[in-house]
């Protein structure tokens, strides 16, 4: 278990980490509200506009689930929320087998962590914060439905974080970055983030990948392993749905409690 200096922790986390994550972006404070929008497909007890799911094959088997937080799809603590209670429900909903992860948004996966949620908070109110975000991608990386990340766009940082929680991920040929750019933006990566990165990617790698903070286009990904197949966009969805087809073909019990063995173990990790 890593051991964290936590007065460094706090002290690290108020002063100066929303100062360096938003001058890298360049973005202001005022964002309360704006990225609470509708839409008006079939929804799934999310309980929140901020996650959009079809069930739309006919044995209801596979779950499309399209994360909508306009404009980048940023992790707000509602939108991490909302997408824990989802996932508890589909686990727990047993004709749910799959699930197919992607964004109602044409460019972009998800832009990781909602930077603007740091300024002027408390280290409490960003601890609780940042533990809607964890819980989230614990809740996904230990779902028992086979899990396939559709990469329709950017996917930085947490919304790198996302993909990797899937068991298998596709991304669509673009102008589009996949990477963990935390210590690019001043954000020491958390050790169950690196477990996560560990565990898809290798040790090796993995270090490679978080120490160097890069960017990567959809090949540089697949090179390194971020993603498992790129794809032409219009392919995107098609090609996630019969990946899931696959892994969901096996026998659902031991399907389930040897994944369930396999990644436990990583949720020892916290800070
Ligand atoms: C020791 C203490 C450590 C403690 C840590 C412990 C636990 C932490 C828990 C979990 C951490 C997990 C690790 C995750 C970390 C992160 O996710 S940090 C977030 C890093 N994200 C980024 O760097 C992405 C930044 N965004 C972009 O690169 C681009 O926006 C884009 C996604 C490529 C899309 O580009 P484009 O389509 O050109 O759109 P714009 O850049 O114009 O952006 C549109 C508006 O959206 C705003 N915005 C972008 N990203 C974010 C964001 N992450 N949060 C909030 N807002 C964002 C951007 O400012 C634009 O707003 P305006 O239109 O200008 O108002």
């Amino acid at each position: 278990m890593v051991k964290v200096n936590v007065d460094m922790a706090s002290s690290f986390i108020r002063a100066v980490l929303p100062r360096l994550a938003c001058r890298h972006l360049k973005i202001g404070n005022n964002c309360n509200g704006r990225y609470l929008y509708g839409c008006n497909k079939r929804w799934v007890s999310s309980g929140s506009d901020l996650v959009q799911v079809e069930q739309d094959d006919s044995d209801n088997e596979i779950v499309v689930l399209k994360m909508n937080v306009k404009p980048v799809n940023a992790c707000t603590a509602e939108f991490n929320n909302a997408m824990t209670k989802l996932i508890k429900d589909l686990d727990a909903d047993e004709q749910s087998k799959g699930l197919i992860l992607t964004s109602t948004l044409p460019n972009v996966f998800s832009a990781g962590l909602q930077l603007t949620a740091l300024h002027g908070k408390s280290y409490d109110e960003i601890k609780e914060y940042f533990s809607t975000f964890q819980t989230m991608a614990h809740t996904l990386f230990t779902s028992r439905l086979a899990t396939v990340a559709a990469i329709n766009g950017h996917a930085i940082a947490g919304g790198c974080v996302i993909a990797l929680c899937c068991e298998y991920r596709v991304m669509a040929e673009g102008k589009f970055h996949n990477g963990l750019n935390e210590v690019i933006v001043g954000i020491p990566m958390p050790a169950w983030v690196s477990a996560y990165t560990v565990y898809a990617l290798g040790t090796n790698t993995a270090e490679k990948v978080i120490l160097s903070g890069k960017k990567h286009t959809p090949r540089e990904a697949l090179q390194v392993g971020l993603v498992d197949q790129v794809v032409p966009p219009d392919d995107l969805i098609q090609v996630s749905k019969n990946i899931l087809s696959d892994l969901i073909k096996v026998g659902d019990y031991p399907r389930r409690l040897s994944k369930e063995r396999l990644r436990k173990e990583l949720l020892m990790f916290s800070l």
